[in-house]
């Protein structure tokens, strides 16, 4: 393990049923101050591995959190931050209700350092306007932006990253782009990302890993990538 190990993966099996694991025996170490996305086919298991990696599911094998293994998933759960492609929200309540229940619900201890990163956040993704609507007069992308706002101002070490940004405006991609690249540098944080989007895999990740044949693997062939779009 590097010194720089932020989580550590030991033997991570996990399948829906007895009969057949969707993840085999995985072993892979994550960086902190890296983006590190994963990609794959339809069906290989990426979600399936975050949710694993989130501790919303039980499953066979360890899991270290700079280098200590994790035993209480609720700890672990204040540390991290699970952002999936369709968040949980209530729709009677306004967007700022709702920050205020994520900021309760994950006992965040710092109340003004959340709210000054919540303002600084909504403010760059254009959501400063609308937290005080009702969640259900939302639409797709602004429910998308107000979940992931509430939990990056929580500061969590590692974010959960299920296909963020489908359904997000340009100008927004491109402002998080910038915005996650600051997290993982100031803080020595750790963001993991699911997509199918090549143009945010080459914008976004330091590290690119392969979910196939139930295990994960780091995918050499984005190097190339790289370095074609360094010539150009
Ligand atoms: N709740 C569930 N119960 C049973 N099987 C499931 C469940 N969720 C997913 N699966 C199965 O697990 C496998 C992996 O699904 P998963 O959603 O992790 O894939 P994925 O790589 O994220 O796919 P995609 O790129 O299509 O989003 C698939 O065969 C899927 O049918």
């Amino acid at each position: 393990m590097s010194s720089n190990t932020i989580l550590r993966l030991e033997n991570i099996s996990f399948g829906y049923c007895k009969e057949e694991n969707i993840l085999k025996n995985i072993h892979f170490n994550f960086n902190a101050g890296e983006i590190s996305v994963i990609k794959g086919n339809n069906g290989a298991g990426k979600s399936t591995l975050l949710k694993v990696l989130s501790g919303l599911v039980e499953f066979d094998g360890e899991l270290f959190l700079k280098g200590e293994k994790i035993s209480d998933l609720k700890e672990y759960k204040k540390r991290i931050a699970y952002i999936p492609d369709s968040p949980l929200l209530y729709n009677i309540l306004t967007g700022r209700e709702n920050l205020k229940l994520i900021e309760n619900l994950w006992l965040v201890k710092d109340h003004s350092g959340y709210w000054d990163r919540i303002y600084k956040w909504a403010e760059k993704l254009h959501m400063i306007d609308s937290l005080d609507k009702p969640v259900e007069e939302y639409s797709l992308g602004m429910r998308n932006k107000l979940f992931f706002i509430g939990n990056l101002a929580r500061n969590p070490e590692i974010v959960f990253l299920d296909e963020p940004f489908s359904s997000w405006d340009q100008e927004s991609v491109k402002n998080v782009i910038l915005m996650l690249k600051e997290y993982v540098s100031i803080s020595q944080r750790a963001i993991i990302m699911v997509t199918h989007s090549e143009s945010l895999i080459n914008q976004l990740g330091d590290k690119v890993l392969l979910l196939k044949n139930n295990t994960l693997n780091e995918s050499k062939s984005f190097f190339p990538l790289k370095i074609e779009r360094s010539i150009q």
